[in-house]
């Protein structure tokens, strides 16, 4: 048995243990482990596991797993609650730029702890428009559909039955769920792959549905409120005829408390 120091972050409710694995100390591998961590009776509790690791030729790098124990693709609010972590260890001042599993990102923090994180840029021709739905990639696979009354949706039932649908088969994807709120501002409800449930935001997800409505022309705005579940993102972004790009994913990160587990 071995005592592990962990710290437990929120961004807009989508919740992280966060892990300092600088001395490489932590079982990577170990699937049941980290979907034991995550789990919200028999563990920590969180919708993945972020181990901050040191990285050759940036600040730090992220590793990110979903609750399901397994290692998946970029998370954007887990990006942001981690340039938190990195700020609390001291590890950067003001701006930082770290590694993850979709490249360097470059991120700030402000005085009141909101953290402006830069996402991939999309290329335009790689944004599938379908007549129901709109498929991009923003470092996670996103589906998004605009929908009637969203709080009274079924995002759970909807959400599963798309993202194992045949069309995204093997690797499935998010889905989001989208209603207009005003020229600049959309509320989303994500169903999260890995996760396999609602979560209460998603930054990759946020910023898949800026660049969609954006794209369809449901504005022409390039600073875009995203209403979650847990609070509000901002996304901003330029653009040319070939991509987008300075895509910012803007938000809250948050420390919610510091603790410790034993593990095999
Ligand atoms: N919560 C995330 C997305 C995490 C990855 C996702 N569940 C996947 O496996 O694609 C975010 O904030 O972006």
């Amino acid at each position: 048995m071995k005592n592990v120091t962990f710290f437990k972050y929120q961004g807009t409710g989508n919740d992280f243990v966060m892990i300092d694995n600088r001395t490489e100390f932590f079982p990577k591998k170990n699937v049941e482990l980290i979907e034991k961590l995550c789990d919200r009776r028999f563990g920590i509790g969180g919708d993945g596991l972020i181990l901050l690791e040191n990285d050759a030729t940036a600040d730090f790098k992220m590793v990110y797993y979903n609750a399901d124990g397994n290692e998946s693709t970029m998370c954007g609010n887990g990006g942001r609650c981690i340039v938190s972590f990195a700020h609390f260890l001291g590890i950067f001042s003001k701006d930082t730029t770290f590694n993850a599993i979709d490249g360097l990102h470059h991120a700030t923090i402000n005085e009141n702890g909101i953290v402006a994180l830069q996402m991939i840029d999309v290329v335009k021709d790689t944004i599938k428009k379908d007549t129901e739905f709109t498929f991009l990639f923003t470092g996670s696979p996103h589906h998004v559909a605009m929908v009637n009354d969203i709080q009274n949706f079924n995002v759970f039932e909807n959400g599963k039955n798309i993202r194992y649908s045949d069309q995204y088969k093997p690797g499935g994807t998010n889905v989001n769920f989208v209603e207009q709120l005003s020229n600049n501002s959309f509320k989303i409800r994500t169903y999260e792959r890995g996760v396999e449930d609602e979560t209460l935001s998603c930054g990759t997800g946020a910023t898949a549905v800026a660049i969609a409505m954006n794209s369809l022309g449901k504005t022409a705005a390039n600073k875009i409120t995203i209403q979650v579940q847990g609070g509000d993102v901002q996304v901003t972004f330029d653009q040319n005829e070939e991509k987008y790009y300075n895509v910012m994913l803007t938000g809250a990160a948050k420390q919610v408390f510091k603790g410790e587990i034993s593990i095999d």
